[in-house]
């Protein structure tokens, strides 16, 4: 066993021997590949070679896989030898124990069995007592009975002896046997385990000589590969020698490029230095034009829309500072059921500013600045309105009434309804987005503010106790200019937030009152937007006030046949009425006194009246008869009102006048013919396209300018 162990150890080394030579000349191998690869890298023809040499890696990666398979195969193969001998050390072992162990049993059995016999000798031996105690009874004397009682007593302790030593050896007899069987057992143990022992050693040997034939194989086939990459290499590197010697003259070429290359790269920044001076000068030369054009221009621009303004005025002048216009209300749904629907007024066709109105058979006519028809639109009946809306943006100060009986359709020209608001609604609107768009420039602070005259007390809507009273005072910074104090004035910035005014307005006055449609027609109503601008670029400052008034019905006391707490209303609002109608009478006959405080209305919009202010009376008729004899006094009123005019000219401006309420434009004079206001238009979208051109260049300057620093 041991020479046959001896024997596979050796066949072990030679095999790791063998494997060490193999890893020794694969390291050969590689090394050869890399100083082909390194010389084969110099010539041009990289990509085959290095197709090539990857194949070589890839055969070389498989062979020295199958090495390392095989060495892994080689270690278990040691491994499983080394097993068995473990394994056969095991039994040999077993096999000596249970021998050794055998023999003590055999030893120890026969001792004891020689000591039994040995006993059994000697006992056998010894004179048998028994007569002598028989004699002794013979005698029958006290000492020998006693030792006859003794020597029975002995014999049956002996007797006992006797039977317990059989049993001893009965037992023996039996482990003797037992130890036999197990002899027997092991020992055809053993005979398994050398059987196992044979088989195993000749599979190791069978497995040894595969291994060796593989090995050389392997071996050979590595050796015939290596030598063929080898010749392979060789031929490559002659090939990569050829192909160096073709492209030195290629390299010396491109020596001389490069050479030149690098003298244009290092005069580059001296080019660049100096095209950038260039141009800096070049755009500095044209921001400056540009500069002295704007400048240029915008004192043209300023010229051009103090001209605008000027023209504005004039054509103002040329209308009226007031303006009436008459609007007839559609007859409604119930009015056209009832008996009495015909309607007593009539329209020109062909002239807009005309209303006949049939009364106790005779044809009147009316002639204003624009009457409405039944079926003018919300929309359309602002179109008029709208320039006078905006003027207040340019600083002038305007008032738009709605006067006629209740019903005749006041409120609805002046607020309108949810889905088709009316003038309130359309022209903070429209000052929102002309504010916005003239935004780049103007910077405008739009506040609004709400009252209410009932019974000649002012009531402010916007506040939090809508029921106090306010008082229209002097403002006491010495302009001569009134004030109301405590008057709440909301900056409104977004149509919502004109939404919530409104909302806020309505709710304050439905809670100070009853019946809100009954107070509405004996109450006057006054929206007050206040437009305040300042223009950055030329430090021009405006402020404007536009008043929408909803005035109270208009009917008189004798027809409504009022008494009590409805007379005294009735007559407040007719003093009030009165009182508008004699201030504008005494601005149209030019006196030197202006009953502006006979009423808290006339008061109150006593800076919108006065001056260069614009007033707008919006006259509302009713369309039915009942109602003509009211309809014939609101038209009369109108074309009272239609015939003054409250401001003529420039003589009656009074420059850092006081109680002025003139635009605080700056007014430069302007010589010459009024030219086309179209021209400043057009000299405001040239400097608009100047100043972006300008900003361009300066970004593309100061890109230059960066790409130089960098
Ligand atoms: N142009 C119109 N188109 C449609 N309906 C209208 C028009 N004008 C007025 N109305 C309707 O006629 C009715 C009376 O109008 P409104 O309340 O505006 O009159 P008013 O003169 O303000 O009355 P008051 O003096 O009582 O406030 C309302 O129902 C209103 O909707």
């Amino acid at each position: 066993f041991r020479s046959s162990q001896l024997s596979r150890r050796r066949g072990a080394t030679d095999l790791e021997k063998q494997l060490e030579l193999l890893v020794v000349e694969n390291q050969r191998l590689k090394q050869e590949l890399k100083s082909c690869r390194s010389s084969e890298l110099q010539s041009l023809d990289v990509s085959r070679w290095e197709s090539q040499a990857r194949q070589r890696e890839r055969r070389l990666a498989e062979l020295e896989r199958e090495l390392l398979e095989k060495s892994s195969r080689a270690e278990s193969l040691r491994r499983q030898l080394d097993e068995s001998t473990r394994q056969l050390d095991d039994g040999r072992r077993q096999l000596e124990e249970a021998r050794r162990r055998q023999k003590e049993a055999e030893q120890k059995l026969s001792l004891r069995l020689q000591e039994c016999e040995e006993e059994l000798a000697r006992q056998a031996a010894t004179p048998p007592r028994v007569k002598y105690v028989t004699h002794t009874v013979e005698v029958e004397s006290a000492d020998s009975q006693k030792a006859l009682a003794e020597l029975q007593t002995k014999n049956a302790g002996l007797q006992e002896q006797l039977s317990v030593q059989r049993q001893l050896l009965r037992e023996l007899e039996t482990q003797l046997h037992e130890s036999q069987r197990t002899c027997a057992q092991l020992r055809t143990q053993i005979l398994v385990y050398e059987g196992e022992m044979e088989r195993a050693q000749g599979q190791l040997e069978a497995e040894m000589q595969n291994l060796e034939e593989e090995k050389n194989r392997v071996i050979e086939e590595a050796f015939i590969r290596a030598e063929s990459e080898m010749k392979a290499v060789h031929e490559n590197l002659a090939g990569v020698r050829m192909n160096l010697l073709s492209l030195q003259p290629a390299l010396r070429t491109l020596t001389c490029d490069y050479n030149c290359l690098k003298r244009q790269v290092q005069d580059f920044p001296f080019m660049l230095d100096k095209a950038i001076t260039e141009a800096k000068q070049e755009i500095c030369q044209v921001i400056s034009e540009v500069s002295s054009t704007n400048q240029e221009l915008l004192r043209k621009y300023k010229r051009e829309m103090n001209l605008r303004k000027k023209c504005h005025n004039e054509l103002v002048r040329l209308k009226g500072n007031i303006r009436v216009f008459c609007r007839v209300r559609p007859v409604s749904q119930e009015e056209q059921d009832s008996a009495d629907a015909r309607t007593m007024l009539s329209f020109d066709s062909e002239d807009d500013a005309v209303l006949y109105l049939s009364n106790k058979g005779k044809i009147m006519t009316f002639e204003l600045d624009k009457v409405f028809a039944p079926q003018a639109t919300q929309e359309e009946v602002f179109q008029e309105v709208q320039s006078l809306v905006t003027s207040c943006i340019d600083g002038f100060n305007v008032c738009i009434f709605a006067y006629g009986q209740t019903g005749s359709g006041k409120t609805y020209t002046m607020e309108g309804v949810v889905d088709d608001p009316g003038i309130n609604q359309r022209a903070l609107r429209l000052l929102f987005s002309e504010v916005t768009e003239k935004a780049p420039d103007w910077d405008y602070k739009i506040t609004v503010s709400m009252v209410e005259i009932y019974n000649e007390t002012l009531r402010n809507l916007l506040g939090e106790n809508p029921t106090d009273k306010l008082d229209i005072k002097m403002n006491p910074d010495g302009s001569g200019q009134l004030y109301v104090p405590g008057l709440t004035e909301f900056t409104v910035q977004s149509p919502e937030d004109i939404n919530r005014v409104f909302e806020l307005g309505h709710m304050n006055r439905a809670t100070a009152c009853t019946n809100l449609n009954e107070h509405s027609s004996r109450s006057h109503a006054l929206l007050i937007i206040t437009v305040s601008g300042f223009n950055s670029a030329t430090g021009n400052r405006t402020q404007g006030k536009l008043n929408l008034v909803d005035l109270a019905g208009s009917e008189r006391i004798a027809k409504s046949g009022a008494e009590g707490s409805r007379l005294r209303e009735a007559q407040c609002i007719n003093k009030s009425l009165s009182a508008l109608g004699d201030v504008i009478n005494a601005l149209r006959s030019k006196h030197s006194h202006i009953p502006f405080r006979n009423s808290r209305l006339t008061y109150l919009l006593q800076d919108s009246l006065n001056g260069d202010s614009k007033t707008l009376m919006m006259v509302q008729v009713s369309p039915l008869p009942t109602n003509i004899s009211e309809s014939v006094c609101s038209l009369k009123f109108a074309q009272r009102v239609r015939s003054v005019e409250l401001s003529s000219s420039s003589s009656r401006r009074h420059e850092n006048s006081s109680t002025s309420s003139s635009p605080t434009h700056d007014s430069v004079e302007v010589t010459g013919a009024v030219s086309d206001v179209t021209t400043a238009y057009l000299l405001i979208c040239f400097i608009v396209f100047l100043k972006l051109l300008s900003a361009t260049i300066f970004n593309i300057g100061s890109k230059m300018l960066r790409t130089n620093n960098s």
